[in-house]
């Protein structure tokens, strides 16, 4: 592969490995459509429409029922243009002198005149529901797909396929935008060619099945080539995920350091254009697919077609048709032909975009599967005792448990200290006592209320979680304190958690204090600095003012004097709750009342301070480790 952009490309060195390869092993790896057959899409139809009419109706429904009237007026007003046609050619071609051939003609003309001009108002009123309607239905399904996502357990993020399933329902919702346009086209081709074929078949009726026969052929290649489009839209999935992530990455301000002090911008674009490539390889393959299914029908649509011409000239030598009729039967195969072909056309483009809403569908009936279900059992409003019983946990894919066999009981008043080496299990135990994560064996108990019965909403209005990856929202800076949910009309809350963390100073100086905007990225945002960032973490945590108070590494990036600050805090308001502090900074564990000491998910040691530094366990180890620097 040729080596673009990346600065390591030098012939001594290795080149930058290609970005890892997303193959579909999972069980959603298999293209739902491969072995679907043309007349099973063609039954597709009618549900899509049905789906996209119920989907409608519930959001606009004065749009839907004008749409529907313009639609059935542009129809009948097709017909009315066709039968009108044949009326003045039989007045144009009859005998007569000229002026008395047009005057004769004179009335059915002004009705042709008439009904296309009616026609033509519907058929843009039609354009005007549908410009009602879609907004509201994108605006809808976007919500929905947001909402779905933030609710799921969060264990259905490590699930097979979730991410790529919700990828291709992302596609879904921006297809949602041609879901009632394909639908009202649809069905004005449909109306159309209905009124147009009624005509036909009046003239003549060998007309009609000659004319099925020269669209049919183009109706057959649509629908393949949209099964071809979809295909490669389905290996590129994942690649797709892949690269907008990585495009994010690439480009987000607050990673903008990294990247250039280190010198990675080459390889970044490297492997951005690598995912590119390959999604561009997958699509270009597709093109001679694609074509030579067009070709194909063409020709035999094209062969139908002058079978059909050749028909009607047979029919008006032999006098089988009046010349009259057959001058209308000219005009009325053009205006069918144009109604069959727009109806396969948009039938395809309807069969198309029900691909991708059923890939949307299939992802909210999942996600609706994996929202909490676990029971309406609540937790009171004081927390007297946590209690974890024999917990278990095992993330999906992995082999080891990441917690195994956890018992620990944690009261009101004390505070308990967490520590471990890396992947020890910390962060897991702590998503398994505040419910994010549900035990696979073992209770936890809040005071008594398992917490696999409990609604979880009532768990995590008593929790307040400082994580070790906490979020840097762009929200102002009283939003990234109170975090949307103010408790008082005044800011003297916000301001008492800002003196906490010993943000005073810092946020009046800053542009409009508590309203300034904290995304640099966004016109008139500031940034804050990571230390800062960190304080106002604790800051929202410390706000909430929960039974259940869970710091994981929360002064990491503080400096000394606001590390103190943030613990002698802590240790002030701990009487009226249950804390727990996540460290590896060992004198941190001096203001805890107990220690628990994680190995590999177990618990490997606990007790007081005192107690673990001279048990020559674990604890010993790691503090003797920490000085010794
Ligand atoms: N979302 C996840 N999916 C799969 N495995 C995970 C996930 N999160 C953690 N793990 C695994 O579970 C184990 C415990 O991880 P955990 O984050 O609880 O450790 P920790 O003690 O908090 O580590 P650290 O000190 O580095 O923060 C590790 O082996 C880790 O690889």
């Amino acid at each position: 592969m040729t080596v673009t952009d990346a600065s390591t490309a030098d012939p001594k060195t290795p080149p930058p490995p290609p970005p890892a390869t997303i193959s579909f092993e999972g069980k959603y790896g298999k293209n739902p459509l491969a072995e679907a057959s043309f007349t099973a899409m063609c039954r597709r139809l009618p549900s899509v429409l049905g789906h996209t009419a119920r989907m409608a109706w519930a959001v606009d429904r004065p749009g839907v029922v004008l749409l529907l009237v313009c639609q059935l007026l542009t129809g009948a007003m097709a017909a009315v243009v066709l039968a009108f046609t044949a009326q003045a050619m039989t007045h144009l071609l009859g005998t007569g002198t000229v002026p008395e051939r047009l005057h004769g003609a004179l009335p059915a003309l002004a009705v042709v005149t008439a009904a296309a001009g009616l026609g033509r108002i519907g058929s843009a009123l039609s354009s005007y529901a549908d410009g009602r309607i879609t907004p509201l239905l994108m605006t809808g399904t976007d919500i929905a797909l947001v909402a779905a996502v933030c609710r799921v357990e969060a264990s259905a993020y490590g699930e097979d396929g979730f991410a790529d399933r919700q990828e291709a329902a992302e596609v879904g919702v921006t297809r949602t935008r041609y879901m009632v346009q394909d639908s009202q086209r649809f069905m004005a081709a449909l109306i159309r060619m209905i009124a147009a074929s009624g005509v036909i078949t009046v003239l003549h009726w060998t007309m009609l099945p000659l004319l099925l026969l020269a669209v049919l052929p183009a109706g057959i290649g649509a629908v393949l080539s949209a099964r071809v489009d979809y295909e490669t839209h389905y290996l590129n999935v994942g690649d797709r995920n892949v690269r907008s992530m990585m495009r994010w990455w690439a480009t987000y301000a607050r990673y903008g350091d990294e990247v250039r002090a280190n010198g990675m911008t080459g390889y970044l674009i490297y492997w951005y254009r690598a995912l590119s490539d390959r999604i561009d390889r997958r699509t270009l393959a597709a093109a001679p697919r694609t074509l030579r299914i067009v070709l194909a029908t063409s020709a035999l649509g094209g062969v139908f077609l002058l079978g059909t011409w050749a028909a009607l000239a047979w029919l008006a030598a032999t006098g089988r048709v009046a010349l009259p009729v057959a001058a209308t039967a000219v005009v009325a195969v053009q205006t069918t032909l144009a109604a069959l072909s727009q109806f396969i056309i948009h039938g395809a483009a309807l069969f198309h975009t029900s691909l991708y809403l059923a890939d949307m569908r299939s992802f909210l009936d999942m996600a609706r599967e994996r929202a909490p279900k676990r029971g309406r059992s609540v937790i009171p409003e004081r927390v007297e005792e946590i209690r974890l019983d024999e917990v278990v946990y095992r993330y999906p894919g992995k082999d080891e448990p990441a917690v195994d066999g956890v018992s620990l009981t944690l009261r009101r008043g004390e505070i308990l200290a967490v520590v471990g080496e890396n992947g020890s299990g910390k962060s897991t135990l702590v998503k398994l006592i505040t419910g994010i994560l549900l035990a696979d064996k073992g209770r936890v108990l809040w005071d008594g209320v398992d917490l696999a019965h409990a609604d979880p909403d009532s768990v995590w209005r008593r929790t307040a979680l400082v994580p070790q990856n906490f979020a840097c929202w762009p929200l102002r800076v009283r939003e990234n304190i109170t975090l949307g949910q103010p408790r008082t009309y005044d800011d003297a809350p916000v301001w008492e958690a800002v003196d906490a963390v010993g943000m005073r100073e810092a946020v009046e100086n800053l542009p409009k204090q508590l309203d300034t905007l904290l995304a640099r990225e966004l016109w008139g945002g500031v940034e804050l600095s990571g230390g800062q960032w960190q304080r106002l973490a604790c800051a929202r945590a410390l706000y909430r003012q929960t039974p259940l108070l869970i710091l994981d590494e929360p002064t990491s990036q503080m400096d000394p004097r606001g590390e103190h600050q943030i613990f002698g805090r802590i240790k002030a308001i701990a009487g009226e709750r249950i804390t727990i502090i996540i460290t590896h900074r060992l004198e941190n564990t001096k203001v805890a009342d107990h220690i628990v000491v994680m190995d590999q998910g177990r618990i490997a040691e606990q007790g007081r301070y005192e107690d673990l530094v001279h048990a020559g366990g674990v604890f010993a180890d790691l503090l003797r480790l920490s000085r010794e620097r």
